[in-house]
């Protein structure tokens, strides 16, 4: 048996698409029952649900032996995991965003929830900004004078758009990710390998 951590959010849905359009409906079908079951066992497959910010930590831990995430979470942050491939959905990208006709290079307060991508590039542009951590709703930040910019991601682009707001350059592209825990993808190598080949990751 092994556990797969997957994102409970958005990219369960891409993944429940991606598992249908490769006619894997063994998996996508099962999974994609109503209920508030935080777990699933296909075969010897043990499917866990959990915050996209928290499946790095439930593979670094070990508990789950691979893990489906978006680019954005590892970058943001450390975790000893393997960063086995990338996967062809949740694509994305994190981008500065404004109000429009603004410089860039005179933003002074920058409102994120990736604090540490964020000053990482502006101590690249060696632009001297002020951060301000936020949760959620980054958007609001410009708009209410909290901030002079966001960085934040944009996918289809349309909550800048309805909020009047622009972008400015990207920082990074995302897109899903499959990481694994160290030791499991040594010690479980056969039922890993299984698994991946069985969804066309490798
Ligand atoms: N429009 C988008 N907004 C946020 N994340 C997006 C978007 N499009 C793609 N993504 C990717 O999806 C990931 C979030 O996945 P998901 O929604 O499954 O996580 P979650 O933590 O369970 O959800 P939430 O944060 O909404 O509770 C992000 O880390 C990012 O890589
Ligand atoms: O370019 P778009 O397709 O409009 O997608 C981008 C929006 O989606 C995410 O927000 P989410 O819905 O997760 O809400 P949140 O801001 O409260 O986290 C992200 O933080 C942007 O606000």
């Amino acid at each position: 048996m092994i556990t797969v951590a997957l994102s409970k959010g958005r990219l369960f849905k891409d993944f429940i698409k991606f598992l249908s359009t490769k006619g894997l409906n063994h998996y996508a079908s099962p999974l994609q029952e109503n209920g508030r079951y935080l777990y699933k066992i296909i075969g010897d497959v043990k499917f866990i649900f959990a915050k996209g910010s928290d499946v790095p930590t439930y593979v670094e831990q070990g508990i789950a032996d691979l893990g489906i995430v978006g680019q954005d979470i590892i970058t943001e942050n450390f975790f000893d995991v393997l960063n086995v491939s990338k996967l062809p959905f949740g694509q994305c990208r994190l981008a500065i965003a404004s109000s429009p006709n603004l410089n860039q290079h005179e933003f002074k307060v920058v409102a994120t929830t990736f604090t540490n991508i964020t000053r990482q590039y502006f101590n690249e542009q060696r632009q001297d900004v002020e951060l301000i951590h936020l949760h959620g709703s980054v958007e609001l930040a410009p708009i209410l004078g909290l901030a002079d910019a966001i960085v934040d991601i944009v996918q289809t682009g349309t909550t800048l758009k309805e909020n009047n707001l622009v972008e400015y350059s990207t920082i990074m592209n995302i897109q899903a990710r499959l990481i694994a825990n160290k030791q499991s993808f040594y010690i479980k190598d056969e039922a890993i390998y299984r698994f991946i080949k069985e969804i066309g990751v490798i």
